[in-house]
């Protein structure tokens, strides 16, 4: 059970790797293993997450404490995955930092939060209504990170499906992780759209549109 979701765990790694998501050895992925008692693996701290050793995720309890003798340190964000676990049906929790998750948790962070409407990848979230919606809550980066995990905790809620940390990153979820990285790659799909719109608009009304396209 565990080396298949460690195997899972690693081909997510890798593909997310080959999207350039982990930028300065940023980011960590975990992935469910137990429910009862919670045990999940994390990806270990501080290490480049683009290469794939036999030292990538070390298995950890509710705590995030590790649950066997080991030389490798959990995620200093394992908090963050404890939080999700305990608090939604996830089986897998993905962060990243990206250019394009920072720069709408910059421009959005006082709003303390951004919705995502219009677009037909809202219907990776589950969402097939005319006219649905996402929510991306925006939380304050604190350094302490059992204060950041509660903070994310406090966001929780059915409808939510990734809380942004301001000018750090993303931390989504899904039931598995199939659906944990569908969830991720809307996102960053819906946030770099969104940045892209802005710049159009910008120019449009610069005056270089030719008047034939309109942005609602
Ligand atoms: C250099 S990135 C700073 C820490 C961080 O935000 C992160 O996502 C990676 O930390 P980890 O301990 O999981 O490697
Ligand atoms: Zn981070």
């Amino acid at each position: 059970m565990s080396s298949e979701r460690w195997n899972e765990l690693a081909d997510i790694k890798e593909e997310l790797a080959a999207r350039d998501w982990f930028p300065g050895t940023s980011g960590n992925l975990s992935i469910k293993v137990s429910s009862d008692p919670l045990t999940f693996l994390v990806t270990a701290s501080g290490k480049d997450k683009r290469k794939r050793t036999d030292e990538d995720f070390l298995l950890v309890n509710e705590l995030g404490l590790a649950v066997e003798e080991t030389h490798l340190k959990p995620s200093a964000e394992t908090l963050l995955h404890t939080e999700i676990y305990q608090n939604t049906d996830a089986g897998c929790s993905l962060h990243i930092h990206t250019l394009d998750n920072n720069l709408i948790s910059d421009l959005y962070g006082d709003q303390g939060f951004i919705t995502f409407k219009g677009q037909e990848l809202i219907k990776a979230f589950g969402i097939w209504d005319e006219g649905g919606e996402i929510t991306l809550p925006i939380i304050k980066n604190y350094a302490e990170i059992p204060k950041l995990a509660k903070e994310l905790a406090n966001q929780i809620t059915p409808h939510i499906k990734g809380v942004l940390i301001r000018n750090h990153g993303i931390t989504v979820w899904g039931r598995t992780g199939f659906e944990a990285k569908k969830h991720l790659e809307a996102f960053e799909f819906l946030c770099s759209f969104h940045l892209r719109q802005l710049q159009y608009k910008h120019l449009i009304k610069g005056g270089i549109g030719n008047g034939n396209v309109t942005f609602s």
